[in-house]
C-alpha cells in the first residue's frame, strides 16, 4: 500500500535506480530518479518532494563522499526543511557523522536491507512532518480503558489529584507511569506551573546534589554561573522523580531532608531555599521489598507514598489491548500516511494472545514498525505476520537464518528473557549476565 510520501533517489548506478523504483514504488505514491546530482535543485523547484535520498559518490573513481557532502550541503541551503537521507557504498562512520553534522536526517549503507531502508525512509518522513505539523502526534492523553482495575485507579486519581498530597505510582515498565504522573499534575490546581521530570536512574552520584537542588557560582570547578536545581524549577508546580528505586542509600537521606523540610541548600550556599512542590515518585520495584533488604529507607518510602497507585500490566488488562492497539493504529496510520483502518481477525487474536511484558510502550512500538513496514494488504486490515511479536521473530530467525545485526539479536535475547522470566527484570538480567540497570537501559533503548 503506497502512502502519500514522494521521494527523489539520487545514484549514478541505473540497476540501483531501477531495483528503488520496484521496491520503493509499493511505499511511496511517487519516485523520482536522477542519475545525476546537477539536475537536482531544478528538479526539486518544480516537484514536491517529501525525502531525498543521495548517493555520496558520483564522479568515476573518487569516493571519499565529499561530492555527497557538497551537494548534501547544497540542499539545506536551498531547502533546509526536506530530509536527506545518506547512501553510501562505503560504511565508513565518520563521513556518516560528518554528513549528520551537516544536517542530513540519517545514512543508508550499501548493500542495503530493503525492510530497513523502507523503514529509515518513512520514518524521516514521518518525524518531518511531526515536526512541521504540530497537529500530526501521537495522542498524548491517557487512555483509561474498561478494566475494572484502571475503573478504581481513575477514582483514586481524580480524588487525589486536587490535594496537595505526595503520590507514589508504581508499576512494571511501559505501563504509563510517566503519562499518569502527567494526568494528576494537569488535574491539580498546579497545572499552570511547570511539571519537572527527573529520571533518578540517569544522574550520576555525582551530580545529585548539583542537578536537584542547584549550585553558586564558584562552587566546583565547572560552577561557572549560579544555577538553579530541579526542586527550585518545579517551584508551584509537581516534582517527578522518575525511578526513584535507583537512587543510592547514602543520597536517600539527602533526598529525605529537602522533601521533609520542603527546602533545599544550593551547593556552595549555606542560604535555605523554601520550595513548594508536589512530589510524585514513580517505580517499577517493590520498594517495600528493599526496605526490608535494607536498600531502601523506610522514612523516605512513608514520606513519598502517601498515596500509592499502581498500575496493572496490560496482560491482566486484556480488554484494553484492542482498543489501545486501534488507537495507535490510527494515530501512526495518520502519521506515515497509510490507510489502515483495523486489523484481520488473525492479527487481532495474536495481539490478544501476546504477553506484553513490555507493555503499552511495546504495543506501541510494534505498531508504529507494522504500520511502517506493511506492504500491501486486504481491506485497509492489518495483517498478523507485519505485527513481529517476540514469538515470530524467533521462528523466522530459526526457520529462515538470516544474518542478522548484533543490536537485532541483543533486542531478540532480552525480549526472549523477559519471556521465559515472565518479566522479572532481576531474574532475566541474571541469565543475561547483565546488571539490572544495564537490562533497564537496553529495555528503554530499544523500547522494548
Ligand atoms: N494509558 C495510556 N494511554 C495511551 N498511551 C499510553 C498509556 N500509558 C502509556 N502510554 C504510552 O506508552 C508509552 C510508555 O509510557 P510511560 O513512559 O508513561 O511508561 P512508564 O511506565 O513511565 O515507563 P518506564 O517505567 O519505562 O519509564 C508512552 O509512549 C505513553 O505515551
Amino acid at each position: 500500500m503506497a502512502v502519500s510520501y514522494s521521494i527523489l533517489v539520487v545514484d549514478d548506478n541505473r540497476s540501483i535506480l531501477t531495483s528503488l523504483q520496484f521496491l520503493l514504488g509499493d511505499y511511496f505514491a511517487h519516485v523520482l530518479s536522477l542519475s545525476s546530482p546537477q539536475g537536482m535543485l531544478a528538479l526539486l523547484e518544480r516537484e514536491e518532494v517529501d525525502v531525498v535520498l543521495l548517493d555520496m559518490n558520483f564522479s568515476a573513481g573518487i569516493n571519499n563522499g565529499n561530492e555527497g557532502l557538497f551537494w548534501l550541503q547544497e540542499l539545506k541551503a536551498h531547502f533546509p526543511n526536506l530530509p536527506v537521507v545518506l547512501f553510501t557504498a562505503y560504511a565508513d562512520i565518520e563521513l556518516a557523522v560528518e554528513g549528520l553534522k551537516r544536517g542530513a536526517a540519517d545514512f543508508v549503507v550499501k548493500p542495503w536491507d530493503n525492510k530497513k531502508m523502507v523503514q529509515v525512509l518513512l520514518a524521516v518522513c514521518g518525524q518531518n512532518k511531526k515536526k512541521n505539523d504540530p497537529e500530526c502526534e501521537v495522542p498524548r492523553t491517557m487512555y483509561w480503558g474498561e478494566s475494572e482495575a484502571m475503573r478504581r485507579l481513575r477514582t483514586l486519581v481524580e480524588r487525589c489529584s486536587v490535594t496537595h498530597a505526595n503520590v507514589l505510582i508504581t508499576g512494571e515498565n511501559g505501563t504509563g507511569k510517566e503519562m499518569l504522573a502527567r494526568e494528576i499534575h494537569t488535574l491539580s490546581p498546579r497545572h499552570a506551573a511547570p511539571m519537572v521530570s527527573v529520571d533518578m536512574g540517569a544522574i550520576t552520584d555525582t551530580l545529585f546534589e548539583s542537578e536537584l537542588f542547584g549550585h553558586v557560582k564558584g562552587a566546583f570547578t565547572d560552577a561557572r554561573q549560579d544555577r538553579v536545581g530541579r526542586f527550585e524549577a518545579a517551584h508551584g508546580g509537581t516534582l517527578f522523580l522518575d525511578e526513584i528505586g535507583n537512587l543510592p542509600l547514602y543520597l536517600q537521606a539527602k533526598l529525605l531532608t529537602a522533601v521533609q523540610n520542603r527546602q533545599i541548600v544550593r551547593v556552595g550556599s549555606n542560604q535555605p531555599v523554601g520550595v513548594d512542590i508536589r512530589l510524585i515518585c514513580a517505580t517499577n520495584r517493590d520498594l517495600q521489598e528493599m526496605v526490608v533488604r535494607n536498600e531502601f529507607r523506610e522514612d523516605l518510602l512513608y514520606r513519598i507514598n502517601t498515596i500509592h497507585l499502581h498500575l496493572p500490566p496490560l496482560r491482566e488488562r486484556k480488554e484494553d489491548i484492542l482498543p489501545l492497539a486501534y488507537r495507535f493504529l490510527k494515530s501512526y496510520s495518520q502519521m506515515y500516511h497509510r490507510r489502515f483502518d483495523g486489523f484481520t481477525g488473525e492479527a487481532e487474536v495474536r495481539l490478544m494472545a501476546h504477553p506484553w511484558y513490555g507493555n503499552i510502550r511495546e504495543l506501541q512500538h510494534t505498531l508504529e514498525r507494522a504500520v511502517i513496514l506493511c506492504g500491501e494488504c486486504e481491506n485497509g486490515k492489518l495483517p498478523a505476520p507485519v505485527l513481529h511479536l517476540a514469538d515470530d521473530e524467533r521462528r523466522s530467525g530459526e526457520a529462515e537464518e538470516q544474518v542478522r545485526t548484533l543490536e537485532e539479536m541483543e533486542m531478540s535475547a532480552i525480549r526472549q528473557a523477559l519471556e521465559q522470566c515472565r518479566g522479572n527484570y532481576s531474574l532475566a538480567a541474571s541469565r543475561l549476565g547483565i546488571s539490572r540497570q544495564t537490562l533497564y537501559n537496553k529495555i528503554k533503548r530499544y523500547g522494548l
